[in-house]
């Protein structure tokens, strides 16, 4: 049976904690409600713990030929009051377990939303999800019920053994030998349950994976026939959950069978011994009688504290994963900015920058240098991997320079409050990836403000009119998970539409590699040029129609900066460059143009 994945576990693991500690600092806010709770469902014990008393207080009056019916009264009224205030606990506590876990979720939702980009990279998706959702549930119960049952149970067990003392310290002896039996017992028994806990938890969270890595290829699964394969994964995950579930119901029965069978034989002990002495005449019955009767409300108390103390070790598994999550890179988003950015095209510039995606991967970019000034058209040309969508990256700041700087109008990206910088900047990425949500959603994300004159502008700029009519709802319709219900040239003006409605003083754009037709083609890169007329555009650019168009063409090759220059001055003097533009790397203009200066021949080029 395969394990979970235990390199994702460990690139989650960085620094244990207490798991306890941090139990106690989710549930403390709810310090109060804990407190109330607590002392409600106490208070309903202690009525228990008074019962047995009062029964032998009816059983003495019964000896006495007294009255009983006063004693009776009183003993109805304890067990109504007891069993109103217990209820009345009960829901408190569960009511601020639900707080905690909301609480928690807050917490989680924040920080999984501003994980660092290289966070995600290494992460699965679906185990974060998992942690979110069925990690936190775990918590619901014993952040509240678990630590106050673990103490009122504890409590009354104490106040129970106090009592048990006065009545005969004998049988308590007995009795006390029984307690420290189930201690033993336990402190075999709960760490099994808190690592087979985990261990499902993290099945789960591997299910949750493998689902998401399915649902993100979807098709490419199916058409790949992949389907049995994937299935037998998900349900080697399922087993393997159910399997660690299972130990942990084994060892919970196992426990709390062998602390009542322990609580039993004590109470036959209990039986025999007190019997003698009463026989002896050192005991009266009635003594025997609440003795007995309090050894029976002891396994109430001590079944709780036994199942508090399972619980706890399945919230401290659950914490456990939830922390770890916690304790990933954040990003600081930063001061929200007040003002409107200034309308002036950025000036982009990268000294010296080196860059790794990971201390262990090799350097992408070896000393990247170049500027951009707007406004204007700047294109990246290169191989492929050469580092041209890294650059991209690094000025979004979704990754940092290993060393060197990025700046964005002079100003190191890294000193820049975060959010405020990435308004500045509109950015188009190579796949144009729309999110599940309506076509509006789709184009005001970035800019919610967007007035709805602005958003028929971007419809008319970006070519989408068509798409808006054809749909049924418009702007409405909702277009599916990943925008699956249109088609991939559409997903692109979408991207373009939205990246302009932000009104971007810098335009990133990263061309896609596919063909689109030369009709789209023409528009696309009409809409880019209008962008550059006011805007610094940055394009990585795959077409040859799209660098014959910029003012100054940067050629990457891996991960340095082979030149600079105009179209002319690059294939004039640049092989790479020329090799590039003679079709080999650049996709040439789809057939059909009407732009011959965009032929796909050294020929051409050379004009
Ligand atoms: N998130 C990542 N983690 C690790 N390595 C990465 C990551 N993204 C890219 N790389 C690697 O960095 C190098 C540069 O990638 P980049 O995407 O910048 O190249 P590119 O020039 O844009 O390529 P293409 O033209 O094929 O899109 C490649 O070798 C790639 O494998």
């Amino acid at each position: 049976m395969p394990r979970p994945d235990t390199e994702h576990q460990e690139l989650l693991r960085k620094a244990p904690r207490a798991p306890l500690r941090r139990l106690w600092e989710y549930a403390r806010p709810h310090w109060r409600a804990l407190v109330a709770g607590g002392v409600l469902t106490f208070l309903g014990g202690i009525t228990g713990l008074v019962q047995p008393l009062m029964a032998k207080y009816v059983i003495d009056a019964l000896g006495s030929g007294a009255s009983v019916s006063g004693p009776i009264l009183v003993l109805l009224g304890v067990v109504l009051a007891g069993a109103v205030i217990g209820a009345l606990g009960a829901f408190v506590l569960e009511r601020t377990g639900q707080s905690v876990v909301l609480g928690v979720r807050r917490t989680l939702v924040g920080r999984l939303v501003r994980l660092r980009v290289g966070e995600l990279d290494r992460l699965k998706p679906g185990d974060l999800v998992s942690r979110l959702t069925a990690d936190t549930t775990l918590l619901r119960s014993v952040a509240t019920s678990g630590i106050t049952n673990l103490f009122t149970s504890a409590v009354l067990l104490v106040g129970g053994i106090v009592v048990m003392g006065v009545l005969s310290p004998l049988l308590l002896l007995i009795t006390l030998g029984m307690v420290v039996l189930v201690g033993l017992l336990m402190g075999i028994v709960l760490p099994r349950i808190g690592r087979a806990t985990q261990a499902a938890q993290a099945s789960l969270g591997e299910m949750g994976s493998l689902l998401e890595r399915i649902f993100g290829a979807f098709r490419t699964v199916k058409a790949s026939s992949a389907e049995r394969a994937e299935i037998a994964r998900l349900d080697e995950s399922a087993v393997e959950s159910w399997r660690r579930g299972v130990s942990v119901a084994g060892w919970t029965a196992l426990s709390g069978t062998l602390s009542m069978l322990t609580v039993n034989t004590s109470f036959l002990v209990v039986l025999g011994v007190g019997g003698g002495m009463v026989a002896a005449g050192t005991m009266s019955v009635s003594t025997l009688i609440a003795f007995l009767l309090l050894l029976f409300y002891l396994m109430e108390p001590i079944s709780t504290l036994v199942q508090s103390a399972t619980e706890l070790q399945t919230g401290l598994a659950a914490i456990r994963r939830i922390d770890e999550v916690t304790d990933l890179d954040q990003e600081d988003p930063g001061r929200a900015p007040t003002e409107p950015a200034s309308p002036r095209p950025a000036d982009v510039s990268l000294t010296d920058v080196t860059f790794r995606y990971h201390p262990d991967l090799p350097l992408v970019h070896h000393g990247v240098s170049f500027a951009a000034s707007g406004p204007g058209l700047t294109a990246l040309v290169g191989p492929s991997g050469s580092g041209k969508t890294t650059v991209f990256s690094l000025i979004e700041r979704f990754y940092d320079a290993t060393t060197g700087t990025v700046r964005l109008d002079g100003t190191d990206v890294r000193d820049w409050p975060l959010e405020e910088l990435r308004s500045q900047i509109g950015y188009v990425e190579q796949d144009a990836p729309v999110l599940d949500g309506t076509l509006r959603t789709n184009l005001t994300m970035a800019a919610p403000n967007a007035t709805e004159e602005q958003i028929q502008e971007v419809i008319r700029t970006a070519r989408l009119t068509d798409l808006v009519r054809r749909l049924p709802g418009g702007l409405e319709n909702p277009i599916g998970h990943r925008g699956v219900t249109i088609s991939g040239g559409e997903r692109q003006r979408v991207a373009i539409a939205r990246a302009l409605l932000r009104r971007p003083r810098l335009l990133l754009m990263d061309e896609a590699t596919s063909q689109l037709d030369a009709a789209n083609e023409g528009a696309l890169r009409e809409v880019m040029l209008a962008a550059a007329r006011d805007t610094t555009v940055i394009v990585v650019a795959h077409r040859l129609s799209t660098v014959t168009s910029a003012e100054r063409i940067v050629v990457l090759e891996t991960g340095r900066v082979r030149a600079v220059g105009t179209h002319a001055e690059l294939v004039e003097h640049d092989s790479l460059y020329r090799d590039l533009a003679a079709g080999q790397l650049l996709a040439p203009e789809p057939a059909g143009t009407d732009d011959s200066r965009e032929e796909p021949t050294v020929v051409s080029l050379r004009e």
